[in-house]
């Protein structure tokens, strides 16, 4: 069977209405096109596909036996050949609300960040595609400078390459943690803990998909920061730190998602008040950025974008504009440009690209 690439978007919804989305994917222009939608989840504003198991989760506000909300994940089965999405089931992963899930490598784990908890959940994912019971969660605990960084906001996981670390952005401690995964038992423990800039607000991760760097995005400063990565003790240490926002810039400004191109050359990061992508070229040499461009995303908010497997196109979910807008990427240049294409969606906050065989 050829394979094909589709799209999945997460929204801002309410139980009744629609708010995960399967859109089928234009290779030749990255037109979007949904095929299928999951009513009944109450805010399913990030997403994980599961290219091994055809299968999807998203995080959604469920509630406990008492009715408190906390952190759930509904699994989906996505029949790539029908276009259809079929839910599998529904787990809670934290006590508290979460706003980021991924995967290890081995698409037998899912971590869950809880923005309200300051929370970090592991979850099995079994054999059938459902998500278990929670296995375990870690809490982190401090402050920082700033009021919003009164208690600790643990905001995304990312595992690197050789799926032996997980790093956790914490964006009320201005810490980037690495816990090393144990996948046998289920449990993640401490490795190390990198200081940045008091009031950063360490917000996504990502790591290069050759050289031993990562690159965080901080959400209330403005800034990336990139890390050397030393695999073998699992540290992060700061090489550089570079603005995400144009020096003449004096509005409201808080940064979101940050992704490299497939071939690690180039480096994008989202502003959400300054409605942009900021654009950096990396230095192959030691990791360093140098800005390319700012490219205007269309609409307000830009809470998260995906960059095609192909490396032809970036597609932008404005929450505030209500749509995803697609733009081709310059292999040369890494720079962006709009293509006339959107699709409207109520509130999209995540968009992310699956392959299926
Ligand atoms: O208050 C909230 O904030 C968190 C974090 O969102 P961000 O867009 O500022 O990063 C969000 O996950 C949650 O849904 C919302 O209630």
């Amino acid at each position: 069977m050829n394979n094909r690439t589709f799209a999945f978007i997460g929204s801002y919804a309410s139980e009744d209405g629609p708010g995960l989305y399967a859109c089928s994917y234009d290779e030749q222009n990255g037109r979007l096109t949904i095929v299928d939608r999951a009513d009944g989840l109450p805010n399913p504003t990030f997403l994980v596909p599961n290219e091994n198991m055809g299968t999807i989760y998203a995080i959604t506000e469920g509630a406990d036996a008492e009715g408190r909300r906390c952190g759930a994940a509904a699994a989906f089965r996505f029949d790539a050949s029908e276009g259809r999405l079929r839910k599998l089931n529904e787990e809670l992963t934290t006590p508290a609300t979460t706003c980021h899930i991924e995967l290890d490598r081995t698409s037998r784990l899912a971590f869950t960040a809880s923005y309200h908890g300051g929370l970090l959940g592991v979850s099995p994912i079994l054999s059938d595609g459902r998500i278990g019971p929670s296995a375990g969660v870690y809490r982190h605990e401090g402050n920082s400078v700033l009021p919003v960084q009164s208690q600790a906001r643990v905001h995304s996981v990312i595992v690197d390459r050789q799926n032996r670390y997980a790093v956790v952005s914490d964006l009320g401690l201005d810490k980037v943690f690495v816990y090393r995964i144990d996948s046998a038992d289920e449990s993640l423990s401490l490795r190390s803990e990198t200081s940045i800039a008091p009031g950063s607000g360490p917000r996504h991760f990502v790591f290069h998909p050759q050289l031993p760097y990562g690159y965080g995005i901080n959400e209330l400063n403005g800034t990336i920061t990139v890390y050397a990565f030393d695999a073998d003790t699992g540290t992060l240490s700061v090489a550089q730190t570079i603005s995400t926002l144009p020096d003449t810039w004096q509005g409201d400004n808080v940064c979101a998602d940050i992704h490299l191109s497939p071939d690690g050359k180039f480096l994008y990061g989202s502003n959400r008040g300054h409605d942009s992508i900021a654009v950096y070229r990396v230095d192959a040499a030691d990791g360093r950025l140098t800005l390319v461009q700012h490219a205007p995303t269309l609409g307000g908010h830009p809470r998260n974008f995906a960059v095609s497997p192909d490396g032809r196109f970036v597609l932008v979910a404005n929450r505030d504009g209500n749509h995803i807008v697609t733009f081709a990427r310059d292999a040369e240049s890494g720079q962006l440009q709009p293509t006339g294409i959107e699709l409207e969606v109520s509130k999209p906050v995540c968009v992310r690209f699956a392959t299926f065989g």
